[in-house]
């Protein structure tokens, strides 16, 4: 074949390559099969000696049952690599989800993540990795149906874009977000692939696959470095529940069920956040000056001492005098290691200074006299008064009621205005009454972390990265402390008022300033025209951001309808009508304000809808999409309800303008735009 790809369908004979790639499907189904019977007849009654082990190999079992089940609508395999025969002694190797062996343990199918799989995703004409030939299979409802041949080392084949690729980026989206582990690009590989110990930021416009390719680096990362992962665990953190849910099936789709899922708020949950900031307010709370405050307030608890601790023993008094302990408590203080850990070490300190002296007046105290000086009364009595213990909530209830505390504690770091701007006009009577707000929860969650260290994870990923504040970004950072991050995000998508302006401050807010950082320019979802008119708006709300590439081309994908203003709500139901004679999801997005009257007029004229976080199906395609919560969503057609109210609906026109960006760039087949007011300026060409 000298075509650089080749799409064959229909199989003819057995000859036909197509019939033989098939025979191999087959084969490697029954394959499948049989490992998966191999585990289900495991007898497990002599291996084990007690009931425990028993119910936990039988746990790991059955979820090796269930990994290895073949679900008919996942190809089992998506890809050839037939090595040339300097290498691999120019073996074949078929490249899928999962690892599939014969009878003797032979791979019939090589998992994605293995080594001998990554020139699937990298080999290229300039660089062939030792690879002759890459086959890419197309499947029609579960059926090999075609194949595409690319011949590396071949100068008379030239490079043409995969139609195979295309077609997989064009498949109408019904249902959670899918894996892409058929056609990673080159350059997504290469951040999948990148090292568990370093942490990578990523900066990429809408559709660029950040989260795909975050997913996907956690599952190469637990197929990589499976056992150190399984026991300090990962996490992936989105900025709200309904994302999550959409991004959900994803990692189990790939084989991997371990991994927990958050947003920021869930994991700093220390109380129950029923109050809200303002702005103003949310930024203070937000800056990082607030640990340095927070530190000082925690620290402030500590008394030098003024008074001897005497114990007494039988008829035996020992004194340790002030100036000893306050040589303790400086030294204790200097070495910063956490509040609480300090707290319980002060107690054996103050009892090994009373031991030495017994040992001086020639006693021969054992341990046990140590640890029992160290609970006694008198020790006791004067770590509580030193060191006493602090509740991190009552902490900052009190730095938000208590001027004067704020002010001494604040002092150089945080300016009047700023103080008075995060007082509370009525402090509640408790800590039960006060009405947290999501920033109070960080500044409790970063106070706890000063009294007592938060267990760190192996890894975490950390989606819509921008939109963060810098005591958000801390709060994550204790969480991959000694582990590793994936930090994704888009500068042009901020849309908080304390949003990220670059990411070597995020990635030092979050501890990780070395952190390397890549850029993914090439958009998979948008089509060319419409990220186009989007990007009008780069250079009013984000300057110097380059606009996303689109490999897409999908001429007639952008209609802008302007109508009057009494026929608005009618001129919205009539695009999405319009739109669901297509196939695949619907997003009807709107300022929040509009939703009620949107939602009210979907339901005269008929038409069902859901909310964000719902699933799509076959019957139910239509989604109504408040602008807050369009972010990291896509459809295949949107309809984008009156874009100067998504505009005035923020608190500013430059997050005026971030929001509009995010709901223009959703769609992946087809956007209308419908509006009565005249259309923001920065829109005009
Ligand atoms: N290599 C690829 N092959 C096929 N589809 C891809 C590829 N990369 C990304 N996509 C698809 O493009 C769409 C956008 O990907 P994703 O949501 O990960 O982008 P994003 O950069 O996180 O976007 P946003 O900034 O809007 O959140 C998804 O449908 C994803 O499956």
């Amino acid at each position: 074949m000298s075509a650089a790809t080749t799409a064959r369908t229909a199989p003819t004979d057995g000859a036909d390559p197509l019939a033989r790639e098939r025979a191999h499907l087959a084969a490697s189904r029954s394959a499948l099969r049989a490992m998966r019977e191999d585990v289900q007849s495991l007898d497990i009654r002599d291996v084990t000696a007690n009931w425990v082990n028993a119910a936990v190999l039988q746990s790991q079992i059955e979820d090796r049952i269930k990994a290895l089940a073949d679900l008919s609508h996942t190809p089992l395999f998506f890809g050839r690599l037939d090595y040339l025969p300097t290498t691999q002694e120019g073996r074949r190797f078929y490249i899928g989800r999962r690892h599939v062996h014969d009878a003797v343990g032979d791979p019939m199918v090589i998992d994605w993540r293995a080594p001998v799989s990554q020139p699937f995703y990298r080999a290229s004409r300039k660089d062939p990795q030792d690879v002759g030939l890459r086959r890419r299979f197309g499947y029609t409802a579960g059926d090999l149906t075609a194949y595409e041949d690319e011949h590396l080392t071949d100068p008379s084949e030239t490079e043409q874009t995969s139609k195979l690729l295309q077609a997989e980026i064009e498949r109408p989206r019904v249902g959670p977000m899918r894996d892409i582990v058929a056609t990673i690009q080159p350059e997504q590989d290469e951040i999948v692939r990148s090292g568990l110990s370093g942490t990578v930021c990523v900066q990429g416009g809408p559709g660029t696959g950040k989260t795909a390719v975050g997913l996907h680096r956690v599952a190469f990362l637990l197929y990589a470095h499976r056992e150190r992962l399984a026991r300090t665990g990962t996490l992936v953190i989105g900025p709200n529940r309904s994302f999550l849910h959409y991004i959900e099936q994803v990692l189990p789709a790939l084989g991997e069920l371990e991994v927990k899922q958050s947003t920021v708020d869930d994991l700093v949950a220390h109380v129950d956040v029923r109050g809200e900031d303002t702005a103003a307010a949310a930024v203070v709370k937000g800056d990082a000056r607030m640990a340095r405050v927070l530190r000082r307030a925690v620290r402030s608890h500590v008394t030098i001492p003024t008074e001897p601790v005497v114990v007494v023993r039988g008829s035996r008094r020992w004194r340790v005098p002030a100036y000893e302990l306050e040589e303790i408590v400086r030294e204790l203080l200097d070495r910063d290691i956490r509040y609480g850990a300090a707290r319980e070490a002060l107690p054996q300190r103050i009892a090994h200074t009373v031991l030495v002296r017994m040992e001086q007046s020639g006693e021969a105290p054992d341990d046990r006299v140590q640890d029992s000086v160290a609970r006694g009364p008198a020790v006791k009595a004067a770590v509580k008064a030193i060191w006493p213990p602090v509740d991190p909530a009552k902490l900052v209830l009190r730095l938000l009621s208590d001027a004067d505390f704020l002010a001494e504690h604040a002092e150089g770091l945080l300016s009047a205005e700023e103080q008075a701007t995060i007082l509370l006009a009525k402090p509640p009577r408790s800590v039960r009454a006060a009405k947290w707000t999501a920033a109070d929860a960080v500044l409790i969650d970063e106070v706890t972390d000063l009294v007592q260290r938060t267990q760190s994870l192996g890894h975490v990923v950390l989606d819509e990265a921008q939109d963060l504040s810098p005591m958000q970004y801390r709060a994550v950072g204790r969480r991959c402390s000694t582990g590793s991050a994936t930090v994704l995000g888009d500068l042009a998508q901020g849309t908080t008022p304390w949003a990220t302006a670059s990411w070597a401050e995020a990635l030092a807010h979050l501890g990780k300033p070395e952190a390397a950082v890549e850029e993914l320019t090439a958009g998979f979802r948008v089509p060319r025209e419409v990220i186009a008119y989007a990007s009008r708006l780069l250079p009013h709300m984000s300057p110097g951001l380059a606009a996303v590439s689109s490999v897409r081309e999908t001429p007639g994908s952008l209609d802008v309808r302007c109508v009057p203003e009494h026929g608005l709500d009618e001129a919205v139901v009539a695009a999405c009508t319009e739109s669901l004679r297509h196939e695949g999801s619907i997003g009807l997005i709107a300022a929040d304000s509009r939703v009620p009257a949107l939602a009210a007029a979907l339901t005269a004229a008929g038409l069902p809808y859901l909310s964000p976080g719902e699933e799509t199906t076959r019957e139910t395609r239509l989604t109504l999409v408040p602008a807050s919560l369009a972010k990291g969503l896509e459809y295949d057609y949107v309809v984008l309800d009156e874009p100067s109210s998504v505009i005035t609906a923020e608190p500013d026109r430059r997050t005026g303008l971030r929001r509009l960006y995010v709901a223009l760039t959703r769609a992946v087949s087809g956007l209308t735009v419908i509006h009565a007011e005249p259309l923001p300026q920065e829109l005009s060409a």
